[in-house]
């Protein structure tokens, strides 16, 4: 449905002597099939809207070429937007209008007659659950109203393919699981959804496919338990935050057995992100032991030990060397 290859975009900055580039987005390249929802994982100025935007021909790329529904972005853009969905970061719409009347001129834009446009305005309402608040001024809607209308709007003229730039940025834990059962309804309906994320949770519970993308390029690809297979094992967290030293005859250097367990025989790899060190390793229940041992040893006491499986965030780690929770 989606088909991109080799998409860039740089920015000019600056003026003068200040001036210069920013590549956004370094040559990219994706495939997404009929009826997925695939997403784009990574941190702020890592190209996601960069990359959606070009998709959706609000930007033009400076490379690269891309096919929607077979339709060829860059020499047939008109004929793109007619079969695609677009719902931005901010929302577009008026505080002192109403969510039945944005509905309807939205519909009135695609062409459709006003009778048309009404009845694709009510079941919009209907099926997104507007009905409690449709013809409230919007300045009254919370952040969760607000973006279910947004994707409202979005798909009013039922597109093939939708994208959402970071759906669900800014809402509380239950308008954002109330958003993803929104995005998975419209997949049930044959759509096709290409969204932003840099939210770990959103990516792995929502996606069927996941880009991970950082600096303007894909650092990996693949459905997220194929790509949190790729880290073998599982994963022990150490808070060495709120560690107590209790012998303090010991060489109980934080830092020093943080590095001392990250050389251990049955640890594969080590990262501390925020204080906590990461230890991968083959077993956690083997390891724990072994690295409590290690710990007491030196008269430290971990403020926790947890093990659990790799998340994307430690394929995100294992690939850029930084940690998407950061
Ligand atoms: N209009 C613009 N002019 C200049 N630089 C831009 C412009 N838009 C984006 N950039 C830069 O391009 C890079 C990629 O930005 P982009 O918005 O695509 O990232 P993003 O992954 O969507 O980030 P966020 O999650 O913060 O929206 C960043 O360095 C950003 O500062």
């Amino acid at each position: 449905m989606i088909e991109a290859t080799g998409l860039r975009k740089s920015y000019r900055v600056g003026r003068g002597r200040k001036a210069g580039t920013v590549e956004a987005v370094r040559g990219v390249d994706f495939a997404v099939g009929r009826g997925e929802i695939v997403g784009f994982l990574g941190p702020n100025g890592a190209g996601k809207s960069t990359t959606l935007r070009m998709l959706a021909t609000l930007i033009r790329p400076d490379g690269g070429r891309a096919t929607i529904a077979g339709v060829d972005l860059l020499r047939a853009p008109a004929q793109v937007r007619r079969q695609i969905g677009f719902v931005a970061q901010s929302s577009g719409t008026y505080d002192d209008s109403t969510a039945r009347r944005d509905l309807v001129l939205q519909a009135r834009l695609y062409g459709l007659t006003k009778a048309e446009a009404q009845q694709r305005a009510e079941a919009a309402i209907g099926a997104f659950q507007l009905d409690d608040f449709a013809d409230r001024r919007i300045r009254t809607y919370s952040g969760g109203q607000r973006r279910r209308l947004d994707v409202a709007l979005g798909v009013i003229h039922s597109p093939q393919v939708i994208f959402l730039d970071e759906p669900t940025a800014g809402l509380d834990p239950p308008s954002r699981v109330r958003m993803w059962q929104e995005v998975r309804r419209l997949r049930a309906e044959g759509m096709t959804v290409f969204l932003t994320t840099h939210y770990l949770d959103e990516a792995d519970t929502l996606c069927d496919r996941v880009s991970i993308i950082d600096g303007g390029r894909i650092v990996a690809e693949g459905t997220p338990s194929d790509l949190k297979r790729e880290i073998s094992g599982d994963v022990v967290a150490v808070d060495l935050t709120r560690a107590d030293v209790v012998d303090t005859d010991a060489d109980s250097d934080l830092a020093a057995a943080g590095k001392l367990l990250g050389e251990q025989p049955y640890v594969h790899s080590s990262e501390t992100v925020d204080g906590t060190l990461r230890l991968y390793v083959d077993s956690a229940a083997t390891a724990i032991p072994q690295i409590m041992r290690t710990l007491l040893g030196r008269g430290i006491e971990p403020g926790a030990i947890e093990a659990r499986r790799p998340s994307l965030d430690d394929v995100f780690l294992a690939k850029t060397g930084r940690s998407l929770e950061e």
